[in-house]
């Protein structure tokens, strides 16, 4: 579903949506600079094809963390899916059809409910709140739930600087809420002018957060912890030595620092620091099956969509979002044949243009 297609399904979606959650799913940081740069630069990567191998089996699946997924194509953490459709992150679950998914903390469907509506293995986001007792409970929660990898974000300190929601008022309707969090915190935002996401975060994240909180939660969980939002090959060794079991590199989807970097001219960089010592992943602005191939031959094991999803979800439900992936996986194979690769490992840095 590469260009025109996903236009045209964004296009349903932004029907279907009131202006308020369009803009908040569509919607970035600042002059949104870095939303179109993210998408823009995977466009740029030209491929160097090899002629003449028998792709007649081509094999997509990839192992990460000890588990084989059937595809490289992952399903990013978004909040709020109950905006887009009445059956939330349940549907997007579904949807995900034995895809890797990672179910947001701001999920407006609990964790083991999501876990229960997936056939594939689910890792559940945190955000670090400041009393870390709720981040806790949140790990505990997803435990039970038999989620099997915890990503921890790092790029919101504090919220970036959104001018769509803060022009709307975004915030989430009082018959919606945010389903981890019950008994732990208020499952709504605070009231005032402006967008309700930047209160809640200015009210509840931990901003002092440092790379204590990476060792921190490796002490309270045996799951694997998934650091993401790295945008500097430093950071990407810190994590290494912090503890990390694997990265993604991200700017959140140009949703935070507007001006930063996109992502595929960072990922070789990261890729190269961490030498091979745990897995890259990464995201912002991948929207075909060949954005997924040129990220896997800079060095990525496997890769986040965002916003597609969505727009298959408020498009479509379960059957939009499995649409939106069964496309993106699709055109994967189809590119990896063209290009003479067998296996997603195959990929490297030969079938690109130096
Ligand atoms: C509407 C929306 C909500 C998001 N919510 C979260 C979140 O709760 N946690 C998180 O780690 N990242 C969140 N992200 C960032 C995504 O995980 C991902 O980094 C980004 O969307 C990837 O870029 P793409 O949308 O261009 O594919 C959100 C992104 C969007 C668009
Ligand atoms: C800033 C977060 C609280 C939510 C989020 O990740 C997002 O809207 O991008």
């Amino acid at each position: 579903m590469a260009g025109g297609e996903l236009d045209a399904l964004e296009a349903r979606a932004r029907e279907r949506l009131p202006r308020s959650v369009y803009d908040y799913y569509a919607g970035g940081a600042d002059d949104e600079v870095t939303v179109a740069a993210n998408r823009d630069a995977w466009g740029e990567i030209t491929f160097r094809p090899r002629v003449l191998v028998d792709v007649s089996a081509a094999d997509p699946s990839v192992e990460l963390l000890g588990t084989r997924l059937p595809s490289p194509v992952i399903v990013a953490p978004t909040a709020f899916h109950k905006l887009a459709h009445p059956d939330g992150e349940a549907a997007t679950a579904r949807g995900a059809a034995g895809r890797l998914m990672v179910s947001s903390s701001l999920s407006t469907v609990a964790i083991d409910q999501v876990v229960a509506a997936a056939s594939g293995p689910v890792w559940l986001q945190l955000y670090v709140f400041r009393d870390r007792g709720i981040s806790e409970a949140l790990v505990r929660r997803a435990e039970a739930a038999g989620c099997t990898g915890l990503v921890l974000t790092v790029d919101v300190p504090v919220a970036g600087n959104r001018r769509r929601d803060d022009h709307n008022g975004f915030a989430l309707p009082d018959s919606i809420e945010m389903a981890n969090f019950t008994g732990l915190l208020q499952s709504g935002m605070p009231d005032g002018g402006g967008s309700g996401l930047v209160r809640y975060v200015g009210a509840q994240f931990d901003a002092s957060l440092d790379w204590s909180a990476v060792s921190w939660l490796k002490s309270v969980t045996r799951l694997p912890v998934i650091v993401k939002g790295i945008q500097h090959p430093d950071d990407g060794r810190r994590a290494v030595d912090a503890g990390a079991d694997a990265v993604v590199v991200s700017n959140h989807g140009g949703r935070q620092l507007d001006g930063a970097e996109p992502t595929a001219w960072l990922l070789p960089d990261v890729v190269g620091a961490v030498e091979g010592r745990m897995p890259v992943l990464v995201d912002g602005g991948l929207r075909s099956g060949g954005d997924v191939a040129r990220a896997l031959a800079l060095g990525a094991r496997a890769i986040l969509v965002g916003r597609p999803v969505l727009w298959g979800l408020a498009a479509g439900g379960e059957d939009g979002v499995r649409g939106v992936l069964d496309d993106l996986d699709a055109e994967f194979v189809r590119t990896m044949s063209l290009l003479g690769c067998r296996t997603a490992v195959e990929l490297g840095p030969d079938v690109l243009t130096p």
